[in-house]
């Protein structure tokens, strides 16, 4: 059986969350955002070790929580990057002294509501032969591209089929060596710019398949200044639908 690793990035600083604390350290029903997301991989049978990587000056604050809840899984607290496609070739790194049939998850620190089952799925993906795959949802929003219109405003450039739009969340999942060639291929590339993983396959590998498995509407990205509230909302409501359940 492949090697599971399960890279967790935490190198951002929350700018548009603002605060004096990266957002990934904010408290969820008593305790940080990050160790939600330790946890759910920690509790997850397929992974086998979890990196994090972490804002260089808050490393001692992630290795005390790693520390304090247990989370045996962890192997290493090691500084993240300046952005977060520097996080991720961090936790490429990492993972040199593994075999490219190997696997790497790679998920937002500040996901804490990821369910077991979305990990499972990934990794199940991949075991059926994947290279590359998403979680994704579908949108219930109509998404527009935009254009510049005049006087700085925003016009509508193109409106997308919904049918086919998605909604990218993490944790994204690959081979090692379909991700270290598409890394190699976009570090060499001056105008490299990522907002995720499965995008830097889909762009450097374009013969290489990202396959979707599906997400779940909870697993929210906390971004912006009111997320976390949503997130104990969705955590009560989850807790609450376990014990009907
Ligand atoms: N240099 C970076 C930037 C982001 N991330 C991580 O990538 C995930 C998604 O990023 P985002 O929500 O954009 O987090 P921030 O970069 O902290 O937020 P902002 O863009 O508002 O500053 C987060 O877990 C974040 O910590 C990272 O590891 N290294
Ligand atoms: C990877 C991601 O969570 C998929 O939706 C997203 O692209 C991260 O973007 P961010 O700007 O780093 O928050």
């Amino acid at each position: 059986m492949p090697h599971v690793t399960a890279a967790i990035l935490a190198g951002g600083v929350g700018a548009r969350m603002g605060g004096p604390l990266p957002k990934q350290l904010l408290p969820l029903a008593g305790r940080p955002i990050i160790e939600h997301s330790i946890a759910a991989f920690q509790a997850a049978p397929e992974v086998d070790e979890i990196a994090v990587f972490m804002v260089p000056e808050h490393l001692p604050e992630v290795e005390r929580i790693v520390k304090d809840s247990g989370a045996g899984k962890v192997s290493a607290v090691l500084p993240g990057g300046a952005t977060r496609t520097q996080s991720s070739t961090a936790a490429l790194r990492a993972v040199a002294g593994r075999g490219d049939g190997d696997l790497l998850l790679i998920h937002d620190a500040v996901r804490p509501l990821v369910a077991g089952a979305t990990i499972g799925a990934v990794v199940e993906a991949l075991l059926a032969g994947a290279g590359a795959v998403g979680v994704a949802v579908p949108s219930s929003d109509t998404v527009v591209r935009v254009a510049a219109g005049l006087g700085g405003t925003e016009t509508v450039a193109e409106v997308p089929p919904r049918s086919e739009l998605r909604r990218m969340q993490t944790p994204q999942g690959f081979r090692l060596g379909v991700l270290r060639r598409a890394y190699d291929l976009a570090l060499a590339d001056p105008a490299l710019v990522a907002t995720d993983d499965c995008g830097v396959v889909l762009r450097y590998l374009p013969g290489e398949p990202v396959r979707i498995v599906a997400g779940t509407e909870s697993n929210i990205k906390v971004t912006h200044p009111g997320d976390v509230e949503v997130a104990e909302a969705l955590l009560r409501r989850d807790a609450d639908a376990g014990r009907e359940g």
